[in-house]
This record gives C-alpha cells, sequence and structure tokens, in this order.
C-alpha cells in the first residue's frame, strides 16, 4: 500500500468513525465494582425527578431552562455522562430534577451507562420519560420497557396485600375479595418455595400470582411518570395533533428551544407533587427550620424523613418528637417511633442512639 493510499485510507475512517461511538465507550459501566449502583447524587431530602430518555432528546436543555444549573447541551450523543442535578422550587418546597446521559436500547441489561441511569431512575418519585418529536415514534414504548425491565411500573399503585413475616404460628390467608386469577393453593406453594413457614397475609384486592410475587419479594417500585414530548417546533401541525390524541394524559408537549409549553410542564410536576406533604425539621433547643421543609409523598413515615435528611439515620434512630397534626396530644409533641405516619406541616426531631 503506498503513503498516498494509507492516509487516505486512514482519513475515510476517521470520518466514518461516529465521535459517538467513543463518547457511548466513556459510558460502558466499569469492569470492576458493584453493578448497576446508580450515580453517586445525594437525594436531597426533597421529591426527585429524574429525566429519562435516548440521546439528544433536549435533558439537559430542559434542566439549563427550568433550573439553574447549567448542564452541558451538545448537538451530539452522549454529551451528559453523568447525573446532574438541578432544583426546582415553589411556594418554599423544592424539587430536585436530575438530569441523566441518554440511554440506548437495552440499557437494562448493561448497555452503555444505561444500567446506571435506570438504577437512578428507581429512586425517583417522578419519572419525565423525554421524547424527540422530530425522531420514531417508539421511542415511548422502549422507554417503558427499559423501565419495566428494571421493576418499575409505571403510574399503578402497589397490590393491596399486606405481608407480615413471623417467626412462629404457621401461615395465616385471609382476603376481603373473591380470588380469580389466583388461589390461597398456588399463594402456598409460593411461600413454601421461598421457604416462608410463618406469615399473615392480607389480600384485598383480586391479584395475580405475579402481582402476589412482587408484594412478596418487595423488588417493584411504583413510580408516576409524565411523557414529556420536546422539539415539537421540528413538527408539522397534522403530527402534533395526531401524538396529542395519541398522548394518555399524561403527556406535556414542548419546545425548549422556543419556550413553549415549558410553564404547563412545571404545572404538571407540581400537581403531581401536590401529594407531597412537607415536614420541617427541629434539632433539640433550636427553631424549626421552616423556610427549609423536607417533601414527602403521603404516606410517608418517620423512616422516610430519616432517609430525608440522612442515608444512614434510621439506623441509629432511637425515637422521634413529632410537634403538629400527627401528633395525638397536638399542640403537645408525641413520641413515636419509625412507623409512624407523617402529616403536612409536621415538625419532627430525631434522636439517636
Ligand atoms: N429544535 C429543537 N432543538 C432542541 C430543543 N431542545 C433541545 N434541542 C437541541 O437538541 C440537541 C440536544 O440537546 P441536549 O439538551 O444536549 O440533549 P440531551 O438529551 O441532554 O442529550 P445527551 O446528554 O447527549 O443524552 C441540542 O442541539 C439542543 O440545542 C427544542 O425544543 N427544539
Ligand atoms: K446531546
Ligand atoms: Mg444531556
Amino acid at each position: 500500500m503506498g503513503v498516498l493510499q494509507k492516509i487516505e485510507d486512514i482519513e475515510s475512517k476517521t470520518l466514518t468513525l461516529p465521535v459517538a461511538k467513543y463518547r457511548a465507550q466513556l459510558l460502558e459501566p466499569e469492569k470492576k465494582g458493584p453493578k448497576g449502583e446508580g450515580f453517586d447524587v445525594m437525594k436531597s431530602g426533597d421529591a426527585r425527578v429524574c429525566l429519562i430518555g435516548f440521546p439528544s432528546v433536549g435533558k439537559s436543555t430542559l434542566l439549563s431552562k427550568t433550573t439553574k444549573t447549567e448542564s452541558v447541551v451538545g448537538a451530539y450523543e452522549f454529551t451528559t455522562l453523568t447525573a446532574i442535578p438541578g432544583v426546582l422550587e415553589y411556594e418554599g418546597a423544592r424539587i430536585q430534577l436530575l438530569d441523566l446521559p441518554g440511554i440506548v436500547q437495552d440499557a437494562a441489561k448493561g448497555r452503555g451507562r444505561g444500567r446506571q441511569v435506570v438504577a437512578v431512575a428507581k429512586t425517583a418519585d417522578l419519572i419525565l420519560i423525554m421524547i424527540d418529536a422530530t425522531k420514531s415514534d417508539e421511542q415511548k414504548a422502549m422507554l417503558d420497557a427499559e423501565l419495566e425491565a428494571v421493576g418499575i411500573r409505571l403510574n399503578t399503585s402497589p397490590p393491596d396485600v399486606v405481608f407480615k413475616q413471623k417467626t412462629a404460628g404457621g401461615i395465616t390467608i385471609n382476603n376481603t375479595v373473591k380470588l380469580t386469577k389466583t388461589d390461597e393453593r398456588t399463594i402456598r406453594s409460593i411461600l413454601q418455595t421461598y421457604r416462608i413457614h410463618n406469615c399473615d397475609v392480607m389480600i384485598r384486592e383480586d391479584v395475580t400470582t405475579d402481582e402476589f410475587i412482587d408484594v412478596l419479594l418487595g423488588t417493584r417500585k411504583y413510580i408516576p411518570s409524565l411523557t414529556v414530548i420536546n422539539k415539537i417546533d421540528g413538527v408539522s401541525m397534522e403530527t402534533l395533533d395526531r401524538m396529542a390524541r395519541a398522548g394518555d394524559g399524561r403527556t406535556v408537549m414542548i419546545s425548549c428551544e422556543l419556550d413553549l409549553g415549558l410553564d404547563w410542564l412545571l404545572e404538571a410536576i407540581w400537581k403531581i407533587a401536590d401529594t407531597y406533604l412537607r415536614v420541617y425539621t427541629k434539632k433539640r433547643g433550636e427553631q424549626p427550620d421552616l423556610g427549609d421543609p423536607i417533601c414527602l409523598r403521603a404516606g410517608a413515615t418517620i423512616e422516610t424523613v430519616c432517609h430525608g435528611i440522612h442515608r444512614s439515620l434510621a439506623s441509629h434512630f432511637k425515637y422521634a418528637l413529632v410537634w403538629g397534626k400527627s401528633s395525638k396530644f397536638n399542640p403537645q409533641p408525641q413520641k413515636v417511633g419509625l412507623t409512624h405516619l407523617v402529616q403536612d406541616e409536621d415538625v419532627v426531631s430525631i434522636f439517636t442512639k
């Protein structure tokens, strides 16, 4: 091969080697270390919203537009290589908006840094599924499938089944509704398979066998989602109309570029966040910090509050004092344990061992 031809050869290769491919390699999970751990971003006490989508749909553009954080925007794929947190503020409450790397198909199986991304999505209180209006209609179904593959159930509540393991007494199964999709024998044999010999099971919903297993293993996460269709500036009115009709009532159409629909989107996020409770923390002998609530979902307990303050707090927990609606001595405080349900505007002091 002559020198000129070699140069030509190299040049043609350089031109055809997509930069995106190399950037994608940067996202490969590291060989050593635990897999699927997610990025190490502290979940601040407030609600977390995760941005999930294929590369270059405009996730970072949205973060940069709606929060004070600048996340690098690029016309090339895999611009974002890690998790970038920003903060949405509203009436003293805050929501953490988390920009994440784009995922590729089969992310859940470990392609790219996808496994880490979906692991972070599991910690979200709300997932924004972001779609590029100018690209294929299949994006939504593909993203749903990736989230499903890691055990995320979108927009459904957990099955109404209460499972309590005991140390003795055998198995008791009670159901308040007729079971048409599974039966007691099946449930007993499943319990046996998992070597559970003593427990109380209370079934208050006509569950399937799979749903029962979900409860038993506790591996599923039930997370609400909103579909965000970005770049609507790039499609025809016809296409827009078709996408609007195909939407499921949980769809918001925006253009980050033209500032279209962003207010609606923020409103929709806060509407979902409306089911959040604000809890204030107070150190012994100090006034509660009323300007800095922890925002929690309905059904939150003192344990959830602990997690909101610090990851390891619950393991050192001794007791808590709670003032407000959830204290049965209101306006006096009540001494409570980890399972106590908090209510909106409660003030909580945590005491550790
Ligand atoms: N036409 C149009 N372009 C947009 C819009 N929003 C973002 N873009 C462009 O889309 C490209 C990708 O934007 P990014 O915000 O980097 O996308 P990303 O989803 O964060 O991409 P990765 O981090 O690579 O996954 C950039 O060139 C943006 O300027 C929009 O509403 N309309
Ligand atoms: K990009
Ligand atoms: Mg990005």
